[in-house]
């Protein structure tokens, strides 16, 4: 780890990490280093406590708390933000991790005809069109989907700016964001006149877009503060996620057929510790080498052992940047809004 080799303590904090990708994230990280500090910023305190106590068991020396955060509201966002500026001065790890869906039903017969056609594959890979999904509207007012996995976490990312880099290029200063982002993410599904996705059927992959484009727009301008954004896809991994899909026996009654389909699919990764393996990854490398274009993916093999493949992206900076302008208008407009209440 880049930060590991000055004598202040590496801080990582993990948003969602009490359960899924984000749990097994921080047991990997920890097995990677004890030295490591771990934030884990759940909604739930039961959940995140429960969480901290298991790590804790594991790895009896390792240094675990937790923040409450819910970043489908701006208000416990804004809470979050303070008590990690209070707690710690510089923050080398954020992974912005949270994340929902809300499916209502699989499309069968788009499944049945997609499994006869050239688009097989791509189709096991990304999941595109296959799903029924529902949204939500927060007590902020905004589409839950949205708020949930994109725009809680930018509000994050803004309200730590002051515990993340520095304007001295000092690489021990460095800090890296690292977004959990998806294959599922699709260019068709998202509009930036309708950023929210209250018109279409995919809040899903818009809102994972969203994150594709906003991250690249973080790169423009971050970098010269020393803070580094990349996105990310765990592959299909079995958690409270993707049991919101289909129940949990059925998943474990087609492992088998899953394993197979990684000679062709090989982001079927399955398991949370394997969908974990580039969120770990990129921790362990030089930020400023690494391409804003390029979405990391855990991809796994027949026999289970997991890697990283580099899926090159192609996404404007204007894109970006329009992107954080509109961000930054809604977050305007949610506040002046609490300022009249
Ligand atoms: N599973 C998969 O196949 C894939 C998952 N992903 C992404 O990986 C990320 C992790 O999901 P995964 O581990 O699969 O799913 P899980 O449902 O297991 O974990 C999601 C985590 O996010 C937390 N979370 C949900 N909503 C909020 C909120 N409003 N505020 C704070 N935390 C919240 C959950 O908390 P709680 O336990 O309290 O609900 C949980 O800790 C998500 O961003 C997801 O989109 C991407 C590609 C594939
Ligand atoms: C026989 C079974 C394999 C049938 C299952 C069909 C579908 C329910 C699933 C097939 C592919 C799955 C997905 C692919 C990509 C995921 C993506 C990376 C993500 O971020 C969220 C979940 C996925 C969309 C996932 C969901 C279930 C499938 C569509």
């Amino acid at each position: 780890m880049n930060a590991m080799a000055n004598s202040r303590r590496t801080v990582a904090v993990i948003t969602g990490a009490n359960a899924g990708i984000g749990y097994a994230l921080a047991e990997r990280l920890l097995k990677k280093s004890s030295k490591i500090h771990l934030c884990l910023a759940c909604r739930n305190k039961a959940r995140a406590e429960e969480a901290a106590d298991k790590l804790k068991q594991k790895f009896p020396d390792a240094d675990v708390d937790i923040v409450l955060l819910d970043t489908s509201s701006v208000a416990s966002v804004h809470r979050a933000a303070a008590e990690l500026r209070n707690r710690y001065d510089h923050i080398d790890y954020l992974y912005l991790n949270a994340g929902m869906m809300k499916v209502t039903g699989v499309d069968w017969g788009y499944f049945w005809r997609g499994l006869f056609s050239s688009r097989v594959f791509y189709m096991f890979a990304t999941g595109e069109g296959l799903l029924v999904h529902e949204d939500e509207v927060t007590d902020d007012g905004l589409q839950g989907v949205f708020e949930t996995n994109l725009f809680g976490h930018y509000v994050l990312v803004k309200e730590l700016e002051d515990r993340l880099g520095s304007s001295a290029s000092d690489r021990y200063n460095r800090s890296q964001l690292i977004w959990t982002s998806s294959s599922n993410a699709t260019r068709k599904n998202f509009s930036m006149e309708d950023l929210q996705h209250e018109h279409g059927k995919d809040p899903y992959s818009s809102s994972k877009f969203a994150m594709d484009i906003l991250s690249v727009g973080l790169n423009d301008s971050m970098n010269k503060r020393n803070v580094y954004s990349h996105v990310v896809c765990p592959g299909l991994v079995m958690t409270n996620l993707t049991y919101g899909i289909l129940p949990a026996w059925f998943w474990t009654l087609i492992m088998p057929f899953i394993c197979l389909l990684r000679i062709f699919v090989p982001g079927m990764t399955y398991s949370a510790p394997n969908g974990a393996e580039a969120l770990v990854w990129l921790s362990t490398q030089d930020p400023v080498s690494l391409d804003p274009q390029v979405k990391y993916q855990s991809f796994c093999g027949v026999t289970g052992h997991s890697y990283v493949n580099q899926e090159k992206m192609s996404i404007g900076v204007d894109e970006g940047q329009e992107l954080i302008k509109k961000l930054d208008e809604i977050d305007e407009s949610l506040q002046k809004k609490c300022s009249k209440n």
